[in-house]
């Protein structure tokens, strides 16, 4: 910290570079005022000193400047100030949440689990080493034990030069010196003697372990005393650069040596001008340091080189994790992990717990942070795109995703897996409809479907538009009890698309494109779920209709900007979102994911084909038990295809022996909307003509104590048509 010096008008002392003239007869008048004119404050050197160059993390506390602003009377002194902003938190930011606590006690274990094995291995190997250098240790123990006792360190060397020059008399005064001086070491060795043959007899008789413990603390400190200097017992435990603490120091060299001119030449004219807003401080497993870089460099450029700051930070790539912060764009947030993130172990997919069951309604666990922090997505309302090249992870990621829905019985799962590998064939049990394969005929199906898709969502706007008209909307949307709601129409509908760009680039492409991007837009209120897998996110594999409607995104490893930002959507890149930086294979799984909070690099939960076929066990038994399976109707509905004579029996009120047509139109309209929606009186009338047994006629009630006749029909009929009819179809 440097003073600065303060000009005084007052002071008369000339400046180094004058000379001062002895005052005599020939001495000159000063004038006063041109050589205070031509005073200056001499320039200060910067500072070279590497120990003494300021860290721009500490707290300036040089003391303000004389004669500043005089109307600050009411605030609080300046160096009160600077004594507040010096209060460190008491408890370390480590301490300070349940997170940090376990991170850090979960990372010292590990390392002194660590320690411990490692020595544990090589223990035979130090019991020979003890064995072999004990008794040497003894001998030598006693030896400077005597040593010590006749006390000959002490004025060895005046004794030898008395000698040399014959002083005889200096000689004996030195020697008896060191006589009284050895007296009473002989006494201490003496006692010390006596005890140790005591201490050896009284473990003789005494119980076997207090020897094993004596021989476990003596012997091995004989050993130490026994081994060459050269020659530890212990093997070190090579730490290698496993973990480096990361101090502002480092983060400015590291930041420097990324070839950044803005930010080189800013440094070289301020060395503050890469600045900590908060100190760093332990964050989950490794430490995070919030960097303003200097003006005008954003933080955008520093993570397009996350391999030179890896470098420069002397650290596996996979360890070091910068990102935007929030505040301005010149704002960098630079977690480093205790470890690389490949060899943090991912824990296990909660989903993958006996007892987890999903409402798509809610957030389930789908990722990980760098710092493994769950990340939590949901299905309802969202549509999603996934996209990387190939082995980035993308097809493991979205069928997270699918096994997650499987998990809620309500949902209806179809889709079609264009590259014909088969990763989603583990889900077949549960799915509606699943296609694979890249030949014309599954890509007719698949064309197929997204045409069923767009008429679905024709019908379920019906549907809505019913419910909202009867107050079970409220937001012209899909509820959790709409959703349950069985023949609504309205259950969550899982559409999943891998390697979509297959469809996009074949003959359907076009129309396949436009539908889809209409199904999209129309779906997402209605309960219509779509999970897009692209390998070639460009603008003919996967139309930017699609792409910008889209509002859940996973970009995984890609290779470049435009792939990059088809996938985030436009400047992500230059935003610093940037799935560039992800290796495909080494870092499959690894992606950025938008839509959920804050943008961010996350690491899908890993299911292997096993786990993946475990969890849809217990979604078929979740089916079943809910009357979903075998599964939805393989064929899908593709018009009002329904039973009147089935809904009627199903909607018909309590015991009453005859209801009002009226009655009954109501309540089949509730149970299907689409088809029954808006039906009167006669429509009813008309459409059991077929059914002879039924014949509609006045059926009379007593609405608050008066008769009111109106047309009708009897149970008991209804009951005769559906046997009649099912006897007709068994003959059949
Ligand atoms: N979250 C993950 N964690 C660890 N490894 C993963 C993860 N996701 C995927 N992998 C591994 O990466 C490999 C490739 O994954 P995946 O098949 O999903 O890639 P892809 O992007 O779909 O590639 P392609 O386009 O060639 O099918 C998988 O075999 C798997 O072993």
């Amino acid at each position: 910290m440097s003073i600065a010096a303060q000009p005084d008008p007052d002071d008369f002392d000339l400046t180094p570079g004058e000379t001062e003239t002895p005052a005599g007869p020939d001495a000159e008048v000063v004038d006063l005022t041109e050589v205070r004119s031509r005073r200056v404050t001499p320039p200060v050197e910067p500072d070279t000193d590497p120990d003494k160059v300021e860290d721009a993390e500490s707290i300036d506390d040089t003391p303000p400047e004389d004669g500043g602003p005089v109307d600050m009377a009411d605030d609080i002194p300046a160096e009160i100030l600077d004594r507040r902003k010096d209060r460190r938190p008491i408890l370390a930011d480590w301490a300070r949440s349940w997170r940090g606590v376990k991170a850090m006690a979960k990372h010292q274990t590990k390392d002194a689990g660590y320690v411990l094995a490692y020595h544990a291995v090589r223990s035979p190997k130090y019991a020979g080493k003890v064995a072999l250098w004990a008794p040497v240790g003894a001998v030598r123990g006693i030896g400077r034990a005597l040593h010590w006792a006749m006390a000959e360190e002490g004025n060895w060397a005046l004794r030898q030069a008395a000698a040399q020059r014959g002083e005889a008399d200096v000689w004996l005064k030195l020697d008896a010196r060191r006589q009284r001086q050895s007296v009473w070491r002989w006494w201490v060795l003496a006692f010390a003697a006596l005890a140790a043959v005591v201490g050896t007899v009284v473990l003789a008789f005494g119980p076997a372990w207090w020897s094993y413990l004596a021989a476990v603390i003596v012997v091995p400190l004989l050993a130490t005393v026994g081994r060459p200097a050269d020659r530890p017992i212990t093997d070190r435990v090579s730490e290698g650069n496993r973990y480096r603490k990361l101090t502002a120091e480092l983060v400015r060299r590291a930041l420097t040596s990324l070839q950044l001119a803005a930010i080189n030449s800013a440094v070289a004219k301020d060395p503050k001008a890469i600045a900590f807003p908060h100190d760093i401080h332990r964050d989950g497993p490794g430490h995070i340091a919030i960097v303003d870089l200097p003006y005008g460099v954003e933080a955008s450029e520093v993570i397009a080189r996350r391999g030179k700051l890896a470098s420069a930070l002397r650290l596996p790539l996979d360890q070091v994790w910068p990102e935007p912060a929030p505040g301005h764009t010149g704002r960098l947030a630079l977690w480093v992990g205790y470890e690389p993130a490949s060899q943090m172990k991912q824990p296990a997919w909660p989903l993958l717990s006996d007892s987890a069951k999903v409402d798509v309604f809610q957030a389930f666990a789908f990722a990980t942070t760098p710092r493994l922090d769950t990340v939590s997505v949901d299905l309802m309302f969202r549509n999603f795109l996934f996209g990387g090249q190939p082995g980035s992870g993308k097809t493991f990621a979205l069928r997270d995703l699918i096994l997650a829905a499987a998990l809620d019985p309500r949902t209806e799962i179809r889709g079609y897996e264009l590259k014909g590998v088969g990763d989603f064939a583990v889900l077949e049990p549960v799915m509606a409809e699943y296609g694979n394969g890249f030949d014309d005929e599954t890509l007719a199906r698949c064309f197929a479907f997204i045409e069923w898709l767009y008429e679905e969502a024709r019908r379920r706007s019906k549907r809505i538009e019913h419910y909202a008209r009867m107050g079970k909307a409220p937001e012209n949307k899909v509820t959790p009890e709409l959703a349950r709601l069985k023949g609504s129409g309205l259950h969550p509908l899982v559409a999943w698309f891998d390697e979509l760009q297959e469809l996009m680039t074949s003959k359907y492409g076009k129309d396949a494109g436009e539908l889809l991007e209409k199904v999209i837009k129309l779906g997402r209120a209605l309960g219509i779920i779509i999970l897009i897998g692209t390998q070639i996110p460009d603008k003919d594999s996967l139309p930017t209709g699609i792409t910008r409607n889209v509002n859940s995104r996973f970009c995984l490893s890609v290779a470049d900007q435009t792939a990059n930002d088809m996938i985030l959507g436009t400047s992500a890149y230059k935003l610093g979102y940037r799935a560039t930086v992800f290796q495909p294979v080494t870092e499959a799984g690894w992606g950025i994911l938008r839509g959920f909070g804050k943008v961010q690099s996350v690491r899908s939960y890993y299911v292997d084909t096993t786990a993946a076929a475990r969890i849809v066990a217990r979604a078929v038994a979740l089916r079943t038990a809910a009357g979903n399976v075998p599964v939805f109707p393989a064929e899908r509905e593709v018009g009002p295809v329904h039973d009147l004579l089935a809904d009627l029996a199903q909607v018909w009120p309590g015991d009453e022996k005859s209801a009002w047509n009226e009655t009954l139109c109501a309540a089949l309209a509730e149970l299907r909307p689409d088809v029954y929606g808006g039906w009167e009186a006669a429509q009813l009338t008309a459409a059991l003509k077929p059914h002879p047994a039924i014949k509609v006629g006045d059926v009379g009630r007593r609405i608050e104590g008066r008769a009111v006749t109106r047309r009708g029909i009897k149970h008991a009929d209804l009951l005769s048509a559906i046997a009649e009819r099912n006897r007709k179809r068994a003959a059949d």
